[in-house]
């Protein structure tokens, strides 16, 4: 893709990287290959630019979508948005976000900057409440003329993405990347774990995965605490109700596009922003990998599970094939407090106080 003209930016949308994450690997005792589907290098710079483009693309064909008159209208954690809102810029329809304020102003500021209008909607609103960003988009699609919600939350389009485009990214990888002495693979996805917010990803991905490729994979699904999307629903009695800081993952309802269909995420995992956060500092200062931080839940609960009694066998497979979904970047969180203690506030390093003791010196 990157040797041809595309005909606009979403000719660059997806066709991402998959990462070996091999410093971590070693640091963690692992003998898999622990690999990164590294979402952040897409044009919009998340995972859901995807979705954004396949639901546009969809709504077009389907003739929902006029040019000059229509309004796409979405609730989103900002991803999304950011999606459609290029989208909408390439195409040239009006764009609404409705975003709780938890979100990023980074988020908000992009999507500004794209052109959309951007709503604010308390955090602690029910998903079902008039207030929640669902229920303000709703709202304003029915006083809006030309409005239309694209609906993430029950858009088929959503996990269809994941089915036939990052899913398929990802077996292509594994499969077409030779085994070698020093980098022995199965030549299989073996397991594959990643957050969820809609479930779209995770959904799609499992999907495209057991059903064209190795339907013995094992799909982890990381659920933050707080949230109520995890299985059985006693893993979600600790923390219920609880904020948490992670952005894009965990809702208060199931959405539509998150299959609980047996065999589609065959374990779930808790993570907390702490873990979180600890992840995404190794995948930075380990492997140079500029991640957001549901970037970091996914590998903490990765990590996590290799070391638990399901997973630790494959952990110690040579060639083993372990998928982490990391689904945006560092952008979209620069101001945030979480990342600037991460970053400012790190302890002198040996080398900083050298620097500091020589240029003391007179
Ligand atoms: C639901 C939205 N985002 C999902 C998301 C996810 C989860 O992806 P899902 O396919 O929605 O489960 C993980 N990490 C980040 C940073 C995300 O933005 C959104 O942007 O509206």
């Amino acid at each position: 893709m990157s040797r041809q003209i595309l005909d606009n930016a979403l000719g660059a949308v997806g066709n991402t990287p998959l990462v070996r994450l091999d410093k971590i690997a070693a640091q963690e005792g692992l003998q898999c290959n622990l690999l990164g589907k590294v979402e952040y290098t897409s044009a919009g710079g998340s995972v859901k630019d995807r979705i954004a483009k396949r639901m546009v693309e969809a709504a077009e064909r389907e003739g929902k979508l006029k040019p000059g008159h229509s309004v796409v209208i979405e609730p989103t954690s900002g991803n999304t948005g950011i999606g459609l809102a290029m989208a909408c810029a390439v195409k040239g329809y009006s764009v609404i976000i409705t975003m709780p304020n938890k979100m990023s102003l980074e988020k908000e500021a992009a999507l500004r900057a794209l052109g959309a209008e951007v709503v604010r909607t308390p955090t602690e609103a029910a998903w079902d409440s008039p207030e929640s960003h669902i229920g303000v988009a709703q709202r304003l699609q029915k006083e809006i003329p030309g409005g239309i919600i694209l609906d993430q939350y029950r858009n088929v389009n959503n996990s269809l993405a994941h089915e036939f485009s990052t899913g398929p990214e990802i077996i292509e990888a594994v499969v077409g990347t030779p085994s070698t002495s020093t980098k022995p693979s199965s030549g299989i996805v073996d397991v594959l774990v990643a957050g969820a917010g809609t479930g779209g990803t995770i959904t799609g991905l499992s999907r495209a995965i057991k059903k064209a490729h190795n339907p013995r994979c094992t799909v982890v699904g990381v659920d933050p605490v707080g949230s109520i999307l995890a299985q059985p629903e006693g893993l979600n009695t600790e923390g219920e109700g609880s904020q948490y800081i992670v952005e894009g993952i965990g809702y208060d309802f199931v959405p539509d596009v998150l299959s609980r269909e047996p065999g589609t995420v065959d374990t779930w995992l808790k993570s907390t922003d702490e873990e979180s956060f600890e992840a995404v500092r190794k995948l930075m200062r380990l492997e140079g990998l500029l991640v957001g931080g549901s970037s970091g839940s996914s590998l903490s609960g990765a990590l996590r599970w290799l070391k638990s009694d399901e997973g630790k066998k494959i952990a110690q497979t040579k060639g083993a094939n372990v998928v982490v979904l990391l689904p945006d970047g560092i952008r979209n969180y620069m101001s945030k407090p979480w990342f600037l203690k991460m970053a400012l506030e790190a302890e002198p390093s040996p080398l900083a106080q050298r620097i500091s003791s020589i240029l003391q010196q007179s």
